[in-house]
């Protein structure tokens, strides 16, 4: 199966100043891949070498297959920039209809379909658009001519919460039909409930690839018993994989370090009235690559 990506130490400065250096990374056929970093990390710079917006300095990348600077290939992308300027007097329904004519053609009801999940307001002249409108059409030009491959820089910007429901229900679709998709973001938060793995790019580099399912099964998370009755502390001792233990009559408070089965099987012995578990915060292990290194030289050696 050929890689939607794979970028081969790809490398971009502007200048001396650095953009990204030597990421190499695969992306498959039917993957959700959320890129984070902080502001000036790499992001948009590696985004906008697979479009062919900007060219690389060194390395090589191939998109689908094909280069990047390959209209063929250009036609099989969908692109919400995260720099997106809607300005003038058009209708947005009239940018996208014109779009989708350029694009060979997109059914009407498909964008009304989008349109009508996001809650755009797509009537009015584009200049007067909010910036949450603005985002909307930027994500309905990138979803509806079906590409194979999705590539958006900072999606969930300025959509309220229940149109980012919205637009993660919509990726977990594309995913579903096979279809790949890229997006970046700065809060891991935002796209941690829909990537399969996630890169953390930093200064220009790319320090970790993680696999989202593996990591929550590594996050440790809290956990909440309540019982009918007091429940013996010994029953709780020395348990795989729980720690910070403490029972407290018919309560039992927890930690765990990865997966909860032997907790569940030992409280199942009792009869357990009430069970609280905390999604674990991965949050917390990303930070840890965040604050490495802050003080990095972001220019080249002269
Ligand atoms: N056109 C440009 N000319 C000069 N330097 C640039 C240019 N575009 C980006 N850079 C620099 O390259 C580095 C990476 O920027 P990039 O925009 O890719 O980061 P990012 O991770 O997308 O950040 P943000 O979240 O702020 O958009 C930064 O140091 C930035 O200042």
């Amino acid at each position: 199966m050929t890689a939607v990506v794979q970028a081969e130490a790809l490398t971009k400065y502007y200048g001396r100043r650095r953009g990204l250096e030597e990421l190499t990374l695969d992306i498959q056929p039917g993957e959700i891949f959320g890129y984070l970093g902080p502001n000036g990390a790499g992001k948009t710079t590696t985004l906008r070498l697979l479009l062919d917006v900007i060219r690389p300095t060194r390395g090589s990348v191939r998109v689908l297959g094909g280069a990047p600077r390959e209209p063929a290939t250009r036609a099989r992308i969908g692109y919400l920039p995260g720099d997106l300027v809607l300005e003038g007097r058009d209708r947005a329904i009239d940018y996208l209809r014109f779009l989708g004519r350029m694009r060979g053609g997109v059914p009407a009801s498909r964008i009304e379909a989008l349109a009508e999940r996001f809650d755009a307001d797509l009537t009015v002249p584009m200049r007067k658009l909010s910036k949450g409108n603005k985002q909307k059409v930027g994500l309905i030009q990138a979803f509806m001519h079906e590409p194979e491959f999705v590539i958006l820089d900072e999606p969930t910007m300025g959509l309220d919460p229940l149109v980012q429901q919205e637009f993660l229900a919509l990726v977990r679709e594309v995913r579903a039909s096979g279809r790949t998709v890229l997006m970046s973001s700065h809060v891991l938060a935002e796209v941690q409930s829909v990537s399969d793995r996630v890169g953390i790019v930093r200064a220009g580099r790319l320090v970790a690839v993680e696999n989202v399912a593996a990591l929550r099964e590594k996050a440790v998370r809290r956990v909440e018993l309540h019982f009918a009755s007091p429940v013996p502390p010994a029953a709780f001792e020395n348990l795989p994989g729980v720690r910070d233990l403490r029972v407290e009559g018919a309560s039992v408070r927890c930690t765990i370090d990865g997966r909860p089965d032997a907790l569940v099987k030992a409280a199942a012995r009792f009869t357990v009235v009430h069970l609280v578990s905390a999604e674990p915060d991965l949050e917390e292990i990303f930070l840890t690559y965040y604050s490495e290194g802050e003080h990095d030289d972001r220019q080249k050696p002269a």
